[in-house]
């Protein structure tokens, strides 16, 4: 029972770590072009390029409906965020920019919390 319960406590640590990065996310002057989900319909191509679409109020809801089962399937989805932006977004261009200040900014984060 012991084992059992060191496993659930780890996987609590670990989603309480991803909590608290998605709040340092979500709170940088940066993140506004990540904020919500690219709206399609107004962003023309962007449903045919990006194959797998994620935004940090995507994360936000899979993290509080425990869909999210380690760091590293928190971190996928983080990263899937910034590969979309380099992906569509010229690297001089405003949005472009705002993905590579937070993608160095989220992994200066992870540098702190390992
Ligand atoms: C991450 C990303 N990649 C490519 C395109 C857009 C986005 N983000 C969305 C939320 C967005 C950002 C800026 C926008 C916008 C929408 O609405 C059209 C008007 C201009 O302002």
């Amino acid at each position: 029972c012991y084992k059992i319960a060191q496993i659930s406590k780890d996987d609590n640590s670990q989603l309480a770590v991803c909590r608290v990065l998605l709040a340092e996310l979500e709170a940088h002057k940066d993140a506004w072009p990540f904020l919500t989900p690219v709206n399609h319909k107004v962003i023309l191509g962007y449903r045919k390029v990006i194959k797998r679409p994620m935004d940090f109020s995507t994360i936000r809801r899979k993290l509080n409906n425990n869909l999210y089962f380690s760091l590293e399937t928190f971190m996928g989805d983080v990263n899937l965020v910034f590969d979309n932006c380099e992906k569509f977004n010229e690297d001089d261009s405003e949005i472009g920019r705002a993905g590579h200040n937070m993608r160095k900014f989220f992994d200066e984060l992870l540098q702190l919390k390992k």
